[in-house]
């Protein structure tokens, strides 16, 4: 839980000297995008982990570069009918909403990131439409687009032509999808020079499209495609497919997410010291199901809500192709199936295709579709009730997580671990080893072990 306390940043990786980037820009934004709570997450991480249960439910506030209001809004000035009082803002505090100074006719990149706890969102500039050229670090086939959906964890370049009325200045807003909204729109101003930033948009944000349209976020998600001229997946081997069915269910009480019915608890050995130095003890050494059962029904809720903990892992072949289909179902509420970006470390893997309902042997000619070209990303979405199809090579040694980035998501058990090529690793950095029982191992006489 120690994101949604507020550790992270954006690094912007930029192209080696020499090389260019298959777009040109004037200028450049850097927007982070993250929701905030009251709660301490202290208080959070205690709700989640009691019997009752106590989930965190939606943010007080969203933030773009950490600035967002509370309890007024810059929106309600548009809607008098708004529950919100308007903001009024002086001058200079410090929850006023980040400036983007432009100049008229000009081509600038916004990086964008979203490293929310929970929430799904949505970002659009009133007015101007945007083209996304980069999506995780990869590029993309330009698209032009009102609004871009961005999950957790993912990452977008977009440009935006500052080609509208230079007079006026314009609304950047970000709002909530995919789960009920309960929290007001974020704002940034983009302040067409020289004009004064102060001076209000004469037009409303744009609304945040439906949170409950997944037809419209599927067919965002389904533009999303690779850079012509940029590597296409290697066919499908079948070296290896990992069906991974993801469920709520209940542990001692406890409300958990798991894994083809394991609930990732991580070791207080670090898999990777463990690994290397083959110390057994530190995790249990029977790798977790690659599949689920035929029967399991997606469309209801767990006939037998029952999960184990587990901290298994899953240990794949050097530079093998993986397939991975990520199942959703349904929660342990009636007709509920959420949304979770998936994000894996260390890996690019190819978005071969999404689909509805329960994965079907066959849905795998889905992913041929003419003329498709399955974008490389770290994050993919799963929709409610459906499933998502991804193909990766298991080139990087090292064990990895891949989990819901949603963060109470991750500390209720959502996630695994995959590892490859440990042989080849020629070091294993101290600081790694410094917990559990390569803490005791390398400290000579166990103090210095953490637990
Ligand atoms: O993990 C979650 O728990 C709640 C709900 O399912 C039970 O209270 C919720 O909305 C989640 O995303």
């Amino acid at each position: 839980m120690q994101r949604s306390a507020g550790l992270y940043g954006s690094l912007i990786v930029d192209v080696a000297e020499g090389e260019k980037e298959p777009f040109e820009y004037d200028g450049e934004f850097n927007l982070l995008l993250s929701d905030w709570w009251h709660k301490s997450v202290h208080e959070q991480e205690v709700g989640l982990s009691s019997n009752p249960f106590r989930w965190i439910n939606e943010p007080q506030s969203l933030l773009i570069n950490g600035r967002g209001q509370y309890n007024c809004s810059l929106a309600s000035r548009y809607n008098s009918s708004a529950a919100l009082p308007e903001c009024s803002l002086g001058g200079g505090e410090q929850w006023a909403p980040n400036v983007l100074k432009v100049l008229p006719n000009k081509t600038y990149r916004l990086r964008i990131a979203s490293t929310t706890s929970l929430a799904s969102l949505n970002l659009a500039i009133g007015g101007h439409n945007v083209t996304v050229v980069e999506a995780d670090g990869n590029y993309v086939q330009p698209f032009s687009t009102t609004d871009v959906d961005i999950y957790s964890g993912e990452t977008y370049s977009v440009l935006f032509t500052t080609n509208q009325n230079p007079d006026e200045n314009y609304w950047i807003s970000v709002g909530v999808r995919g789960r009920l909204p309960q929290t007001p729109q974020a704002l940034a101003l983009v302040n067409y020079l020289p004009n004064h930033a102060s001076k209000f948009p004469t037009s409303p944000p744009p609304v945040t499209p439906q949170w409950d349209d997944y037809n419209r976020s599927k067919a965002f998600s389904n533009r999303i495609q690779g850079l012509e001229g940029t590597t296409p997946p290697p066919p499908a081997d079948y070296d290896r497919r990992i069906m991974l069915l993801n469920t709520q269910n209940t542990i001692d009480g406890l409300t958990v997410w798991a894994i083809n019915n394991v609930s990732l608890s991580f070791p207080p050995t670090p898999y990777l010291g463990a690994l290397k130095y083959g110390i057994k003890a530190a995790f249990d050494q029977t790798p977790p199901p690659d599949t689920f059962p035929d029967w399991y029904d997606i469309m209801s809720p767990p006939a037998n809500p029952n999960a184990t903990t587990g901290n298994a892992i899953y240990t794949l072949d050097f530079n093998s192709t993986v397939d991975v289909i990520l199942q959703n179902a349904n929660t342990l509420q009636p007709n509920d199936s959420e949304i979770h970006p998936w994000h894996m470390h260390g890996h690019n893997f190819w978005v071969l295709g999404y689909g509805d309902g329960k994965f079907q042997r066959g849905d795998e000619k889905l992913f041929e579709k003419a003329g498709r070209r399955p974008p490389l990303k770290n994050t993919a979405v799963i929709f409610p009730f459906g499933w998502t199809a991804l193909r990766f090579v298991a080139d990087n040694p090292g064990a990895w997580p891949f989990h819901c980035h949603i963060e109470p998501h991750l500390h209720m058990g959502m996630g695994v671990v995959i590892a490859e090529g440990v042989e080849f690793l020629a070091d294993v950095p101290r600081e790694t080893l410094s917990c559990g029982l390569t803490g005791m191992m390398f400290s000579g006489n166990g103090e210095e072990g953490h637990n």
